[in-house]
Formats: C-alpha cells, structure tokens, sequence
C-alpha cells in the first residue's frame, strides 16, 4: 500500500515516535511524506521515503495529486490544532480530497494506531480493487483477480461505484 506522512512542527517528535514503534509493519509499504517529515523520519528509522515539497512550499499539494490518482492509500497527518499554518488553504484541500476519494486518513496517534492495526490485518484489501481500477492497468490488461476481506468498502465498491478509466 502507499502510505503518506505528513506532520506539523510540533507534532513531528510525535511521529517520529509512532513510525518507530511500527517501522517493521511500514517497511513493507511504500511511503511518502513532505519534505521535513520525511527527512525526520529518515534519520531517526531505516525506512526508504519518498520526500515531496515542504509543506508550506506545495509538499500537501504533491500528496493531493496522488490522492486525486487514487493513488495513496492511507494518509497519516498529525495536525496541529492549537497553531494557524500560513498553507492552511492546502492542508483543507488535501483533507478534502481524502473525503472525495474515501482515503483513510488519521490526524492524531490514536487513530493513527488504529488503521495501522487495520493495514495489519488485512482490512485495507479493499484498496487492490480500486488499484486494478486504475486506467494504466485497464490499457495493459493488468487486472487479475483480487482477493478481498468482505468489509462495508467491498460492498460498497459494487461495479457501480468502481472507478472507471472515464472517471479518472
Ligand atoms: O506543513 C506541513 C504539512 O501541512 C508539513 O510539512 P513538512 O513536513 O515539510 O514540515
């Protein structure tokens, strides 16, 4: 899965500390996150990160065109509530996006532990079906068989409401 992390000044000890205790599980996605997030977790795991833009400088932007892709699966953005951010305008945009794409997204550690413990079990199989959706892997006859865990995402994404290569 493609997991983003994102987090504000004084939340980065703070995800620091959450992406340490659960590097051997993230070790096995493909991660992202803005530019200081990304260089913070870098020093402090052994994890591999593909680094955008600060956030300020459009980093919440780059991860909007992803999820605008449908191409991140889980976004992990530790807010700061308590301080006003001078991008606030990209940080709405990027929550908004995950809300049209049903991206999961946590802004605080408990949820954060929660849909990791999620990705962990399985729970975000649903995702597959939405990536053998994607029009490049429609144009190369990719698209195998996936198996899902039966969750309310997989009733949901009926033929009906599967993204098709005219929606994206
Ligand atoms: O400001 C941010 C998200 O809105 C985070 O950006 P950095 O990871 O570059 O500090």
């Amino acid at each position: 899965m493609n997991v983003a992390f994102v987090a504000h000044d004084h939340k980065k000890d703070e995800m620091i500390q959450f992406v340490i205790a659960y590097q051997s599980l993230f070790e096995k996605h493909t991660l992202f996150a803005t530019g200081t997030t990304g260089g913070l977790i870098m020093t402090n795991t052994n994890l591999d990160i593909v680094r955008f833009m600060s956030g300020p400088l459009g980093g919440d932007q780059q991860i909007g065109a992803m999820v605008a892709k449908n191409e991140l699966d889980l976004l992990i953005f530790f807010r700061d509530p308590l301080v006003a951010q001078p991008h606030e305008p990209d940080i709405t945009a990027l929550l908004r996006l995950c809300d049209v794409y049903g991206i999961p997204v946590a802004t605080n550690m408990a949820t954060a532990e929660l849909l990791v413990h999620a990705l962990e079990r399985g729970d975000f199989s649903w995702r597959e079906v939405i990536h053998q959706c994607r029009p490049t892997n429609i144009a190369h006859r990719k698209i195998k068989p996936v198996e899902t865990k039966v969750t309310a995402q997989t009733e949901y994404l009926s033929d009906a409401n599967l993204p098709t290569a005219e929606s994206q």
